[in-house]
């Protein structure tokens, strides 16, 4: 069964539609990633889905019924939305504790939450004394503790150290490879494309794309092409109609031709390529063509 369906969902903040006629759904066991600029209306939908704003049109549903509907929501879905929303007086373990209780579930759940986030060392510690990646494994500990099917996470690698940007990701596949359906929001292409099988990006609160990842790398993007031959090289092919720019150790970086274009140019003119090798578009790159349209502020043209 789809794990949230979002339908026609529509918000407006005054005379602003921030999430503007949104439908797509998130699928069980895999990663979906929801990019977009800032701005763009991710935290907003996430707050539609578990019951924090209400839509001014559509409906979302998880599990196929209303967040409101649901008899234990924490144990059909977990989100964690603000990481620094936690209780600093109070430790780790009895912040849980208190969670669990107020929601019904079983105490136990507190130890094998604290010890999925590696948290177990620092469990009798206040968690206002944590730095912001134990505040984040506590976070996400408390989205675990009722074992939900669906887990929605708000940007939440914002501001982690590599190694914490490691464990996150790691944690988000082995949760999606267990059945669930994970939603992760974030307005970094490269971290999305390490992580998410899925993908739905918006611009404005509007739908640009719902798209597996390695389809949206494959159909969107500049394609160029590394090409490693005598600096004399590089008019010649500007001259057949190609874009050059620079790249690392005296390549070049074309666009506009593809390799087998470039091969036969280079043995027109007799060049000796020792390098020819088409670039696939980054996600970051094809992130780039979709929101180009999108974003609120473009920088000038140089
Ligand atoms: N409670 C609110 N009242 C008025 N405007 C709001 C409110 N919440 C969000 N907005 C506006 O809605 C738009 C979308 O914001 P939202 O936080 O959903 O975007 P986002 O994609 O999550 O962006 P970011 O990556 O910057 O967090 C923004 O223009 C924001 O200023």
């Amino acid at each position: 069964m789809t794990a949230i369906d979002v339908r026609g969902l529509t918000k407006r903040y005054g005379p602003e539609t921030v999430v503007d006629d949104l439908s797509f759904t998130v699928e069980p066991g895999q990663v979906t990633g929801f990019l977009g600029p800032n701005g763009a209306g991710k935290s907003t939908t996430m707050r539609m889905i578990i019951g924090l704003a209400a839509p001014d049109r559509g409906t979302v549903t998880i599990g196929g019924r209303r967040y409101q509907d649901l008899p234990v929501p924490l144990a059909e879905v977990g989100a964690l939305l603000d990481a620094g929303a936690v209780h600093g007086g109070r430790t780790a373990h009895d912040h849980l504790l208190a969670l669990a209780v107020s929601n019904g579930l079983p105490k136990q759940r507190v130890g094998e939450v604290l010890a999925r986030t590696g948290l177990e060392g620092v469990a009798r510690r206040r968690a206002g004394g944590f730095s912001l990646g134990m505040r984040q494994r506590l976070g996400i500990a408390a989205t675990l503790l009722g074992d939900p099917r669906v887990l929605i996470f708000d940007e939440p690698i914002n501001g982690l150290d590599p190694e914490g940007i490691r464990w996150v990701r790691d944690l988000m596949r082995s949760l999606a490879a267990e059945g669930r359906a994970v939603l992760v929001s974030s307005h970094l292409m490269s971290e999305m494309a390490q992580t998410a099988d899925h993908l739905i990006v918006i611009g404005r609160g509007r739908l640009i794309a719902d798209t597996a990842v390695s389809e949206l790398t494959r159909t969107n993007g500049e394609s160029t092409v590394l090409v490693r031959a005598p600096a004399s090289f590089a008019p010649q092919l500007v001259a057949a109609g190609a874009t050059v720019r620079e790249g690392l150790e005296s390549t070049l970086l074309v666009s506009g031709l593809t390799a087998a274009d470039i091969g036969q140019l280079a043995s027109y003119h007799g060049v000796a390529l020792s390098e020819l090798t088409p670039q696939r578009p980054s996600l970051e790159d094809a992130f780039m063509e979709l929101t180009r349209d999108s974003l609120e502020f473009q920088g000038a043209a140089a």
